[in-house]
């Protein structure tokens, strides 16, 4: 179990794109910490969502850091437009570039809280030189490009490790992909203490239940 604040981190992947807006003013009044940002450009990964004009057209709807988490390659030249959009912290995948430092100080440049996300396929030793350039690490609990899969099982020993590796550094420890209700206590007691999830908040798009989803979350989390 972690000793790092819980986090609760609804993917606006799954709210209802007409909407919004509106949908990240309900998860921000429904509890949520953070708001997780999925960019998907058709090449990193196989879908296409949006990029920094639809953020900044809709940073105005909450003041709750946006947790943004770049699927997309090559990520260097877009990091200092996704700073200028409304990003608080930018996560690139550790896969989608050569050169993982140079990025990583691109977004300390820039100001913002520095992330590195890894597949469920790409070993922790990939990410081990730079644990002292990051504030969070993003364990893929799925294979990135949609929501609504199911969470990768392997996936739970990698965060058990990657929680050893991290040891007392000041850095969050994020999954995404597949973490329910649950899962999320079993996850938990692994070490992760930032929760992404999409479809197991936004389910239906109905705002009224989005409170209790994410209470729900946050105590299996917690206990
Ligand atoms: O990065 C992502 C997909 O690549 C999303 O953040 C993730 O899929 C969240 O959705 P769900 O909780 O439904 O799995
Ligand atoms: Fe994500």
């Amino acid at each position: 179990m972690t000793t790092r604040p819980i986090r609760i981190a609804p993917s606006i992947l799954s709210a209802d794109f007409a909407r919004l807006g509106a949908e990240i003013e309900a998860i921000d009044k429904a509890g949520a910490d953070y708001i997780h940002v999925d960019v998907m450009d058709g090449h990193f990964v196989p879908n296409i969502t949006f990029g920094m004009p639809v953020m900044a057209a809709v940073r105005s709807y909450t003041a709750k850091p946006f947790d943004t988490h770049l699927m997309i390659a090559p990520a260097d030249p877009y990091i200092a437009a996704f700073a200028k959009a409304g990003a608080d912290s930018i996560t690139v995948h550790a896969e989608a570039g050569q050169h993982l430092h140079r990025s990583l100080q691109a977004i300390k440049a820039e100001g913002k809280r520095a992330g590195v996300a890894i597949n469920p396929a790409t070993p922790l030793s990939a990410i081990e030189h730079v644990l002292d350039d990051i504030d969070l690490l993003l364990v893929m609990t799925i294979n990135p490009g949609f929501g609504g899969q199911t969470f990768i099982p392997a996936t739970l020993d990698k965060v058990r490790q990657a929680h050893a590796l991290i040891g007392a550094r000041p850095i969050d420890l994020e999954v995404d992909g597949g973490v329910t209700v649950d899962n999320i206590g079993e996850i938990a007691r692994a070490g992760a203490n930032v929760f992404v999830a999409g479809s197991s908040i936004f389910a239906g798009n109905d705002p009224a239940t989005y409170a209790s989803r994410i209470a729900a979350l946050r105590a299996a989390a917690t206990h």
